[in-house]
């Protein structure tokens, strides 16, 4: 007997094609986000689950008797509960490294939208008001050659390091659980405690896990350290940030601007204090997110959960669930 699996998002064709080999599965067909009530019933007879985000916690796991693995489609995994998930003997993946080029070229993009103002001056032609003779009102801070310090010195924060040396010229400085002496190689990034890349840094990208070390990591105090030509760029997790500190920073001009792909709340509502500020570039979690990158984290959550219900050894245990 093939084991069941319950697929709770959007995957491609390719991947049910590859699904179909190896399991017997069901899908939720939406429209939008599976409710929780409906996964928790089709849950009832699943030995696996193909998920992008549904909480794993205590409730679920009670739920869902028969269940072995559970396969995240994204490379955070802040919405497993471990304990839980240990103590039931679950096996949890996640999809790493597929994704690091395209999250960091859409991070590089938030760099160059802020600092050169992209947003704010696309509006301005759209509604008419480029006028001759404006022109130091529209200018922005350059990126090439200045510093950037990166917190949370990942596989995606090593590709945003490799694309800003490389590409821009920038000087690396970094902050980390563990020093990497790789990147240190590679790109001459230099380990700073935390106070001193803050006041160094003309931009700071916020790259960590979601944890609960992680949490409001950056609150006032550290935005009270940047520079006031400082870039705030935050693709990690919203919760990892204050956003009311955030908020502040900006309306007072404690720093220049920011670029956020996330938020402690999402969707963000339209009517949040952030969204109506000019220094703040917006986008809707979306690093991931090219047709190619998300087919090929489609396939790799799916090969992750058919090794880890068939018995095989699955590529891609999340650290803290591996045996
Ligand atoms: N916006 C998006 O669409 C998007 C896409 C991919 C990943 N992400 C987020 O980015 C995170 C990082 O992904 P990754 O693949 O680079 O992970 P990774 O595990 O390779 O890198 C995370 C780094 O953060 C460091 N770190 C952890 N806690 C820290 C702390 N308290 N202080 C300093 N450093 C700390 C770790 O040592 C590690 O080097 C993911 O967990 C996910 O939440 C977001
Ligand atoms: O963690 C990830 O992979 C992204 O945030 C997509 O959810």
């Amino acid at each position: 007997m093939k084991p069941h699996v319950y697929v709770a998002c959007k995957i491609p064709d390719e991947t049910e094609s590859y699904l179909a080999k190896h399991v017997q599965y069901r899908k939720w067909e939406g429209p939008g986000a599976i409710p929780y009530e409906v996964l928790l019933e089709e849950l009832a007879e699943a030995d696996g689950l193909l998920t992008s985000g549904n909480k794993i916690g205590l409730e679920l796991l009670s739920r869902a008797p028969k269940l072995k693995a559970v396969s995240t489609m994204s490379v955070g995994y802040n919405h497993f509960d471990l304990d839980a998930m240990k103590e039931r003997g679950i096996i949890g993946t996640h999809t790493p490294n597929v994704l690091d080029d395209t999250v960091a070229d859409l991070i590089l993009a938030l760099m160059l939208a802020v600092c050169r103002r992209v947003p704010e001056l696309d509006t301005y032609v759209k509604q008419g008001q480029w006028k001759k003779g404006d022109n130091d009102v529209l200018f922005g801070l350059d990126m090439h050659h200045k510093k950037l310090g990166i917190i949370g010195m990942g596989r995606i924060g090593e590709a945003v390091a490799q694309r800003a040396h490389f590409g821009f010229g920038m000087d690396i400085v970094y902050h980390n659980r563990h020093r990497k002496p790789d990147a240190e190689h590679k790109f001459g990034a230099k380990y700073a405690e935390m106070n001193d890349l803050l006041h160094e840094a003309d931009f700071v990208v916020l790259m960590t896990p979601l944890t609960p070390q992680t949490r409001h990591l950056f609150g006032r105090n550290e935005f009270a350290q940047m520079k006031p030509t400082g870039i705030f760029i935050n693709a990690s997790r919203g919760p990892v940030v204050d956003e009311e500190a955030l908020t502040e920073a900006l309306q007072q001009g404690q720093i220049f601007g920011a670029g956020l792909d996330v938020f402690e709340r999402e969707p963000v509502q339209p009517d949040h204090t952030l969204l109506q500020l000019q220094n703040v570039v917006t986008l809707p979690h979306i690093g991931s997110a090219t047709a190619q990158t998300r087919n090929d984290m489609a396939m790799l959550a799916a090969e992750n959960l058919v090794s880890a219900l068939l018995g095989a050894d699955p590529q891609n245990v999340v650290p803290e669930l591996r045996k």
